[in-house]
């Protein structure tokens, strides 16, 4: 069997093409959705992620802020900065670029985002609504996951799910939503023992563990649909994923590349959520204040 592309890049561009359209009925209203872009410090990957959100935004005709400091920015300035962005009511989303500093605590930032503009999904608010199933702000990548696996027309109810990583940005969220739709979820991590164990009886599995190739053709069963979150960029610049695709390619029934695959929906997704946060700011609804 040769595994179909999961073709991030095309749904990317279907997903955009519906938010243009809900931009233009926004703009016909008078609004134009604003992302806030904020970025500590001077790592190359960082820069061209936020050069590629501001570009896609700009072909949308949304408003995108890039507010830049030095690494060397203290944690208050970094929470007055986003205050004035809180407080600003035409910015809708506000993505405070991860990794931070280490003398910055990420808790304390993601904490002081209004939940009302959390595009990223991270607050606990958002955390929490997903948890229990209420509408609110998704995390862009499970989100975009959930959208290739749909485009595709795989109905994940019934089926045996294995997440490879743990994290709030990626493996626990991407369950939550797993779960949502009926898949049965198991969550596989660093720790855990016999990893094929697991692996072998799964008919999606999503790696996202940050470690290039780990996943390989004895981890699968023939069939399963893989979906590569990894981004590792080796020393020569190349991006590849945390699926040894070469081997995968010839026993899944679906496959996303790395590059081409995930990445381009966690940009889509965030264009989705900010101009979601506009709708909602414009019907006077909000996603996190407890009105629905
Ligand atoms: N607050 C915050 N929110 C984020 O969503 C966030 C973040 N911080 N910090 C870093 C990670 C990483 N991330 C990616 C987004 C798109 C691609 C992407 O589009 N990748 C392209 C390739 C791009 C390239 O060649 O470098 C692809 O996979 O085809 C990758 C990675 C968002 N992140």
């Amino acid at each position: 069997m040769t595994a179909k592309l999961m073709d991030g890049k095309k749904v990317a561009a279907a997903i955009r093409e519906d938010v243009g359209k809900r931009v233009e009925k926004l703009a016909a209203r008078g609004v134009t959705p604003g992302l806030a872009v904020i970025l500590v410090g001077e790592d190359p990957a960082s820069q061209t992620y936020v050069k590629s959100k501001q570009r896609t935004c700009e072909k949308l005709g949304m408003r995108s802020d890039l507010l830049e400091f030095p690494d060397t920015l203290s944690e208050t300035d970094l929470l007055a900065a986003i205050d004035k962005l809180n407080r600003d009511p035409g910015i809708h989303g506000i993505l405070v670029q991860l990794p931070l500093p280490a003398h910055i605590d990420e808790t304390h930032v993601i904490l002081a985002i209004d939940p009302t503009k959390d595009v990223d999904g991270f607050h606990p608010i958002s955390a929490g609504r997903l948890l229990i199933g209420e509408d609110g702000f998704v995390p862009c990548t499970p989100n975009g996951i959930m959208r290739l696996l749909d485009y595709y027309e795989i109905d994940p109810a019934g089926k045996h799910a294995v997440i490879i990583g743990r994290s709030t940005i990626v493996g626990k969220p991407a369950g939550l939503l797993l779960l949502q739709r009926n898949a049965t979820v198991t969550f596989c991590h660093s720790k855990t023992e016999n990893l094929e164990q697991y692996t072998q009886s799964a008919d999606i599995v999503i790696a996202a563990v940050g470690r290039p190739g780990m996943l390989k053709a004895h981890h699968i069963k023939a069939g399963a649909v893989v979906i590569d979150v990894g981004i590792n960029r080796g020393t020569d610049g190349k991006l590849t994923g945390d699926a040894a695709f070469d081997e995968l390619q010839d026993k899944a029934s679906f496959i996303t590349p790395v590059p081409g695959g995930v990445g381009p929906m966690t940009i889509a997704m965030l264009m989705d959520n900010t101009v979601r946060s506009a709708e909602w700011a414009a019907e006077g609804q909000t996603a996190g204040n407890g009105v629905k």
